[in-house]
């Protein structure tokens, strides 16, 4: 099999915007001591209006297009294209591409935000992807595949990031087993972290993870997306990191189900740590670093996707609870809730491989067996006793007597 690359510019760009990095972090050094010396501090609109100001005249060399014009790839595009990367948003709808080259306004999935004027939309696959040094993909899992079997043709050199966070249906593959798939000779990576994309766009600051093999591709993520509201952390524990985005799907469900019954902190602290402690132990039977959990795109993202009414899963597992049916839920939200799969992906395997994932199989028993949420719940509730932390005392040590 022939080496990964990377576009032959991607390291020359690179080099460039190093230089171009220096000059950024300084005058966003500058606006930063500005804006705390004042009495009133700024609004984070206010302090991006000034960094867009100082940071007009930059060069902006690397070339990425974002496939997949929902919240996030929306999102996304905005933001590189704020930090001055050359970008095209790759849009599937004809009608969607032509409102927003004339408005700058995703109107069904953003409708309260401006675009970057300099971002660029199309629905030609070809002519977003061709010539470009990132690819980064966004649409749902279900998408995913079909997606880059299109672009396939027009793949020279471009390194491809999944910012998709769900498993294949039915053959239970990840994002990155799909892109080794269909596109073996180039460089990829996972993007996952805490990153509801409604709070990205109003600057509230966040963070996320890149997780690749290739070291270029890390930088090269690192510097498209990195700003003053935006930290992009670089791990290489690729697994770890996907399967922490698309794990945590599940436990937004659950916690909104289990939200509709009015429970207390405890229970939603209990529902969070012993949502972790299945995440890692199925994490670590697929070949990831336990350790990869307690980082931004596990507990972090599983927090965000637990606590925020703005999850599209945690809405779902919110509507179930309330009694509505899968369907109806799944048609009253109109978005991608990517843990509708998980679960069945995630309960499937969970069982032939013999690893213990109470909460998942309780929610695919309640969602897919119709079985009473209350009698699952406190069955959950009887399950024996075991370890808390199994990494640290294997869950089989029982205590003596003696
Ligand atoms: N929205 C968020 O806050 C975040 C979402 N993600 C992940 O990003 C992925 C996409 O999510 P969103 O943008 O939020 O979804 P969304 O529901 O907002 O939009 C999905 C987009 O994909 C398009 N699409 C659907 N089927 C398609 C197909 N066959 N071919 C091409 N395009 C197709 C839709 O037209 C729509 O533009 C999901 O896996 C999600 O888990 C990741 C981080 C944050
Ligand atoms: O992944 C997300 C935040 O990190 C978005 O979660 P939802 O897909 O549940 O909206």
């Amino acid at each position: 099999m022939k080496k990964p690359q990377l576009a032959t510019n991607l390291s020359e760009n690179l080099e460039k915007l190093n230089v171009n990095r220096e000059k950024a972090s300084k005058l966003f050094a500058d606006v930063i001591e500005k804006a705390v010396k004042k009495s009133k501090p700024d609004t984070p609109a206010v302090l991006e209006t000034d960094l867009d100001n100082q940071l007009a005249n930059q060069p902006a060399p690397l070339k990425i297009a974002v496939l997949g014009g929902g919240s996030f790839g929306t999102a996304m595009a905005n933001l590189s294209s704020k930090n001055g990367c050359e970008v095209t948003l790759w849009v599937r709808d004809k009608r969607s591409v032509k409102s927003m080259q004339k408005t700058h306004i995703n109107k069904k999935y953003l409708p309260d935000h401006k675009l970057d004027e300099r971002l660029q939309f199309t629905h030609d696959l070809q002519a977003a992807v061709k010539g470009k040094d990132l690819i980064f993909v966004a649409v749902p899992s279900a998408a995913f595949r079909e997606t880059l079997q299109k672009i396939a043709p027009f793949i020279s050199a471009q390194a491809i990031v999944s910012l998709t966070k769900g498993m294949e249906k039915d053959t239970f593959a990840l994002m990155s087993d799909v892109i080794a798939d269909e596109l073996p000779n180039v460089a990829f990576g996972v993007m996952s972290g805490p990153n509801l994309a409604k709070e990205i766009m109003n600057n509230m600051p966040s963070a996320t993870v890149i997780a690749s093999q290739s070291a270029a591709l890390r930088l090269a993520v690192q510097t498209a997306l990195h700003s003053a509201f935006f930290r992009v952390f670089a791990s290489d524990d690729l697994i770890g990191v996907e399967l922490g985005g698309a794990l945590k799907n599940i436990y937004a469900i659950a916690m909104g189900m289990a939200a509709a019954y009015d429970i207390g902190e405890n229970t939603k602290a209990m529902i969070l740590t012993r949502a972790l402690a299945e995440m890692s132990r199925f994490g670590v039977q697929a070949g990831a670093n336990p350790l990869t959990f307690l980082g931004l795109s596990g507990v972090g993202d599983l927090y965000a996707t637990c606590s925020s009414t703005l999850s599209r899963n945690y809405q779902i597992g919110n509507m179930l609870g309330r009694g509505m049916s899968l369907d109806q839920a799944i048609k009253k939200l109109g978005q991608t809730a990517e843990g509708i799969n998980t679960i069945q992906q995630v309960n499937e395997k969970a069982m032939k491989a013999g690893i213990y994932m109470p909460i998942t199989h309780a929610l695919h028993d309640i969602i897919y067996e119709d079985k009473a949420p209350l009698g699952v719940a406190l069955n959950l509730m009887e399950a024996g006793f075991r370890s808390d932390v199994e990494f640290v005392m294997p869950h089989q040590v029982q205590p003596t007597h003696n």
